[in-house]
């Protein structure tokens, strides 16, 4: 059986979703096809349950520094009212009627199951083909990866989408992965009193960011009693019924009640059918160009299409495919100035390059940095204030091209520096704007004098 439509959507998670819904409002014919849940892994699995687990250990945080600051105060953490919310307001028991029933109302045509492409312009699924006359567009994400260490094949470890479900907490943890998924999980379930061990193999947490980031989130999680270890990988798990006992590369052993992997994400284009139009089955990624075409009539969006894993940038690179699918003007897609925030307490956020991408990129870079605590708002907060403003400036054309912003708000305050590095603000403008006190963003100004 086949089909005819005008553009085939695969996959509907943050970006699908986007690119079916809006194609189908300007009138086109558009199927989109989805195996599990419409809306994908961050309503879900990912962002929105994980931030409310985020928002729920940081008012235990925030209360647990009362004392000394504004009186006394005991809590008593209960994870039932976190469990509830996720379960009732996040994901509503993990059905997606309300998001069916949004795109459906946008007047495209919903399909579950599994679909795969099936040649140029033809996407299968259960057995009906559909045969899009202006394009198919590829929105499959990505799924948890969890690589082949001897002996976890068959453990009950757990990944981010069995993390955001449960019902009651573990005694114990070994989470490995030291990247945002790790960071935000370790830090959310040991205030609310799980003792956790964070295993990461490089040499530092957030290896992808400024050396000084890592650093940080060692110091705030080693000082909240988390177990950090790093330098060295998971090089076998063991699980004996009841506990898991994980070896790492230096021949130490960790051990706890649960396992939680997150050291990283994959996208299978073997199962998507990606040879029948032309792709590399076996590539980590859809290559695509700076409209996220990956050949005629074919399109990915968001983290298939390999340009990192953010739902902001799913939706960014959402929006240039509608405006290639309809014809209209726009600019292609830019990630000069691609923002991303780790929502540990403090939050890490970034912008563009590091210093070290800076250099290596052979550009002429010139640093600067101010710590949160010795701002005057810094100061001012006191408890839980760890922090610090990064700059990375290419002296040459006079602007910055990379930042970094840690600290109580660290996600908010990249905002302007965000807006520095996309616009190619001059930093002598910067130097000579007024920041407001007493905020945590009046440090940029002083990270600039730096410069
Ligand atoms: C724990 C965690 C926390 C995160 N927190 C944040 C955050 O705070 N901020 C942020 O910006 N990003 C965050 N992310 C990343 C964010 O979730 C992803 O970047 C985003 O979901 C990607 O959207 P997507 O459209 O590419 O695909 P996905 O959301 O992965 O959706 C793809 C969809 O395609 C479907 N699919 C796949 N193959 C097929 C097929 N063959 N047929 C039919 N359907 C198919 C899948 O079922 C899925 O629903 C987080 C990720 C994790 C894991
Ligand atoms: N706040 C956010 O925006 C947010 C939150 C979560 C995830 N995400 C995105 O989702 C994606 C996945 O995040 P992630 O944290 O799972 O992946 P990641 O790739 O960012 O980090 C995984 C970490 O695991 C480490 N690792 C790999 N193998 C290991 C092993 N055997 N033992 C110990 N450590 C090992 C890696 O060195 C790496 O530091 C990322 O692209 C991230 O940007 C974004």
């Amino acid at each position: 059986m086949s089909e005819q439509v005008d553009v085939v959507v695969l996959g509907l998670g943050v970006g699908g979703e986007h690119v079916a819904g809006t194609l189908a409002e300007n009138g086109l014919n558009v199927v989109g096809i989805e195996g599990r849940l419409v809306g994908g892994e961050c309503p879900y699995y990912a962002c929105v349950p994980t931030k409310m687990m985020v928002r729920a250990a940081d008012l235990l945080a925030e209360t647990r520094r009362v004392d000394g600051m504004a009186g006394h105060a005991e809590v008593t953490p209960d994870w039932a009212p976190v469990a509830a919310r996720i379960r009732d307001e996040a994901t509503d028991d993990w059905n997606d009627q309300v998001a069916v029933d949004r795109l459906v109302g946008k007047g495209a045509r919903f399909v579950r199951g599994w679909g795969r492409l099936a040649g140029p312009g033809r996407v299968e699924v259960d057995g009906t083909v559909y045969e899009a006359s202006r394009g198919v567009v590829i929105g499959t994400g990505s799924a948890p990866l969890v690589p082949p260490i001897d002996g976890i094949e068959g453990t009950p470890y757990w990944t981010n989408r069995d993390a955001v479900q449960i019902k009651e907490l573990p005694e114990s943890m070994v989470v490995l992965g030291g990247g945002p998924v790790g960071l935000e999980l370790t830090q959310a379930f040991a205030r609310f009193g799980v003792r956790v061990t964070v295993v990461e193999m490089a040499e530092r947490l957030l290896p992808s960011e400024e050396p000084e980031s890592g650093e940080l989130a060692a110091r705030v999680l080693e000082a909240e009693g988390i177990d950090v270890r790093v330098g060295s990988g998971a090089e076998s798990v063991r699980h004996d019924g009841e506990r898991f006992t994980v070896t790492l590369a230096d021949g130490t052993e960790v051990g706890a009640e649960r396992l939680l992997v997150a050291v990283g994400r994959y996208c299978d284009l073997g199962a998507i059918g990606a040879d029948t139009v032309g792709l590399d089955p076996s590539a980590k990624f859809v290559e695509v160009d700076d409209r996220l075409r990956a050949g005629d009539g074919l399109w990915a969006v968001g983290d298939v299409a390999g340009h990192g894993a953010f739902t902001h940038l799913a939706m960014y690179q959402g929006d240039i495919v509608i405006r290639d699918i309809l014809g209209q003007d726009g600019p292609p897609a830019d990630y000069r100035a691609l923002p991303r925030v780790t929502f540990t307490d403090p939050e890490i956020g970034a912008v563009g390059l590091t210093e070290a991408q800076a250099r290596d990129s052979g550009l002429t870079v010139r640093t600067g940095s101010t710590q949160v605590p010795s701002t005057s708002r810094g100061w001012i907060h006191k408890a839980g204030n760890d922090g610090f403003i990064k700059l990375v400036a290419d002296t040459d054309q006079g602007v910055l091209v990379g930042a970094t912003s840690a600290g109580p708000t660290g996600g908010e305050v990249l905002g302007a520096l965000a807006v520095a590095v996309h616009g190619r603000v001059p930093v002598e403008q910067l130097k000579h704007m007024i920041y407001a006190y007493p905020t945590i963003h009046r440090g940029i100004g002083d990270a600039l004098r730096e410069l």
